[in-house]
């Protein structure tokens, strides 16, 4: 594993950046670690507990999952929830009172860095300077397509 980015995140009782909405992420694998938490009621990792794109049906059709089919993962300090949350759909369950700060460490794998679900248009709609594209691109050159040819060979 190696780490792609990692951000500080601040959730309270009025959340914005976008982690309560149901959604997959687009890195393979992300460590969590709860900086601060305080008298924080919910806010728990919320996971669907079944295939991605039923469960996003089932949202569209119900506007909510059945609670028996989620996995609640409350956050503590002192320990770090890692998880592979690519293509499985989760959220941040709602803050009612307090706040939480976690540093989210996004992961890929070391020998098959080009598994990645975020498509272009995400990565420039989050960051419309376009300043990250040689940087990507590089990556992309350097590292992806060598390690996805080299996945690709035939084995003997
Ligand atoms: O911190 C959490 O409980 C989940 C965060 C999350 O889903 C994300 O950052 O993509
Ligand atoms: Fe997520």
């Amino acid at each position: 594993m190696s780490v792609i980015s990692s951000t500080i995140t601040f959730m309270g009782a009025n959340p914005d950046d976008g982690t309560v909405a149901w959604h997959a992420d687009g890195v393979p694998a992300t460590e969590i670690v709860p900086l601060a938490m305080h008298d924080i009621d919910g806010g728990e990792l919320q996971i669907y507990h079944g295939d991605y794109e039923a469960g996003f049906t089932r949202l569209n059709e119900h506007g909510s999952l059945p609670e028996h089919d989620l996995i609640t993962v409350p956050h503590r300090l002192g320990a770090s929830t890692l998880a592979q949350l690519m293509r499985v759909l989760h959220r941040t369950a709602p803050i009612r009172s307090g706040y939480r700060v976690s540093l989210n460490m996004n992961l890929r794998s070391r020998d098959q860095p080009f598994i990645d679900d975020n498509p272009l248009y995400y990565l420039a709609a989050d960051n419309p300077d376009y300043d990250w594209v040689d940087q990507y691109l590089t990556d992309v050159r350097v590292r992806q397509v060598p390690a996805y040819l080299a996945s690709c060979r035939p084995v003997k």
